[in-house]
């Protein structure tokens, strides 16, 4: 194509690549960004799946490096013309330390800022998360709201907090001057719940819910609705963003999108049970089945023993106070904002999300322990 042999060839590089997010969004520039020309892809973990990437047009480079490490960092942004930033410490369950959640989340991002101004990258996208947002420490609920819904944005977990003041620094570098003169351009994307091919706590639910007989139990009203997003069509977010940052960089400079598509509202886990209902698990109870005070006094007793067994094992099991908040209070988002700003409509229909995702859980089968 004439229009393909003109186009300049880019450089990408895509943090944390290896990841549940990260996988899809590199195998969506590999398939949907005709200006690439080398693809860098930078974790802590090299996944073996990359190998398989090798034999493409694309030039794909896979390099082992950790974020905290700036001269990692710098090493790998070195002459990429954008960087898409996903790397991160998802922990909500209390496997790692607070220090260590800010160091990979906060100090990881500042480096990934800093390399970009030192070799003079002009686009940056960062993941950041619904969860900068909400749910807040006070449960207030966020009905189907967008990125100009007036919400108090208070957190005490080391993950929101994180994850807010890592978007806070991205958003404020838009505009710095890079080395060559030109301004960077930043922006940050806001996933609710994502899910999809590669989901590993719903992966979780369905061998836990194998080994109780085929039965999970409602813990949470269906009237709470929790926000989800089908990975596919975050991965398309990321490559869509970053592809139309340089030529509406006045719109869309420190700007922030949450990732939406067409996945129904639901309840956490009435969503979960779109895939695990037709891989043949059943949600036992219309109502929870057991009160909340209750689960509030398990969730405790929980975080409880965390911490008495910390010096002899790690105990961080699904349910605790922070998750049992999530799970509890409504969040949902409903917005056109990357609609307006980038042209952005889901690449994956609802249909085309639950039939890929529930043939995914299928395969796991074998998996189960
Ligand atoms: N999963 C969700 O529901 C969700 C929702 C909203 C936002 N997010 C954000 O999306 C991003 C990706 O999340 P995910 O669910 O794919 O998580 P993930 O854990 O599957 O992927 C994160 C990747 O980052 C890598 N990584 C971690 N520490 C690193 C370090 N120090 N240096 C280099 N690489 C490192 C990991 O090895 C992993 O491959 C995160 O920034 C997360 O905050 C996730
Ligand atoms: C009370 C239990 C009964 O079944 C259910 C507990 C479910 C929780 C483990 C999950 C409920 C909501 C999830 C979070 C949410 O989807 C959004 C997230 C944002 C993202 O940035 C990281 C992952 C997560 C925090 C996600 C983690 C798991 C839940 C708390």
């Amino acid at each position: 194509m004439a229009e393909s042999a003109q186009a300049p060839k880019l450089v990408y590089l895509v943090t944390g690549g290896c990841g549940f997010l990260g996988e899809h969004v590199v195998r969506m520039l590999l398939e949907r960004e005709p200006r690439l020309h080398e693809l860098r892809i930078f974790d802590l973990h090299l996944s073996p799946w990359l190998e398989e990437l090798k034999t493409g047009p694309v030039q794909v480079t896979a390099i082992q490096g950790d974020v905290t490490q700036a001269h990692e960092v710098a090493a790998a942004v070195a002459g990429a013309h954008v960087v898409i930033h996903t790397a991160g410490l998802v922990d909500v369950f209390g496997r790692a330390s607070p220090d260590t959640i800010h160091e990979v989340n906060v100090q990881g991002t500042q480096n990934v800022i800093e390399a970009c101004v030192q070799a003079g990258t002009q686009f940056l996208v960062y993941t950041s998360s619904m969860e900068v947002v909400g749910p807040n420490i006070k449960g207030h609920p966020f009905y189907r709201g967008n990125e100009d819904t007036p919400y108090e944005a208070v957190h005490r977990h080391p993950y929101p907090c994180s994850k807010a003041l890592a978007e806070q620094l991205v958003l404020k570098a838009n505009g710095r001057k890079v080395r060559g003169g030109l301004h960077l351009v930043t922006c940050a994307l806001r996933p609710t719940g994502i899910y999809g091919e590669g989901h590993q706590i719903m992966r979780d639910f369905y061998h836990q819910g194998l080994r109780l007989g085929g039965r999970l139990f409602r813990a949470i009203p269906a009237s709470v609705e929790h926000g989800r997003v089908y990975v596919g069509n975050v991965a398309w977010m990321h490559v869509l963003v970053a592809r139309k940052l340089e030529q509406q960089a006045t719109l869309m400079g420190g700007q922030v999108y949450f990732c939406y598509d067409n996945s129904p509202y639901k309840s956490y886990e009435d969503f979960n049970m779109e895939f695990l209902g037709p891989c043949g698990l059943r949600l036992v109870g219309t109502r929870p089945l057991l009160p909340y005070w209750l689960l509030v006094f398990l969730a405790t007793l929980n975080a409880l023993l965390q911490w008495l067994l910390r010096p002899l094992l790690l105990y961080a099991p699904l349910l605790n106070p922070y998750t049992l908040a999530v799970a509890n209070t409504t969040f949902t988002v409903s917005t056109n904002k990357a609609q307006r700003h980038f042209g952005y409509e889901p690449l994956f229909s609802w249909e085309d999300s639950r039939t890929r995702t529930i043939l995914w859980v299928q395969a796991t089968e074998g998996l189960a322990q």
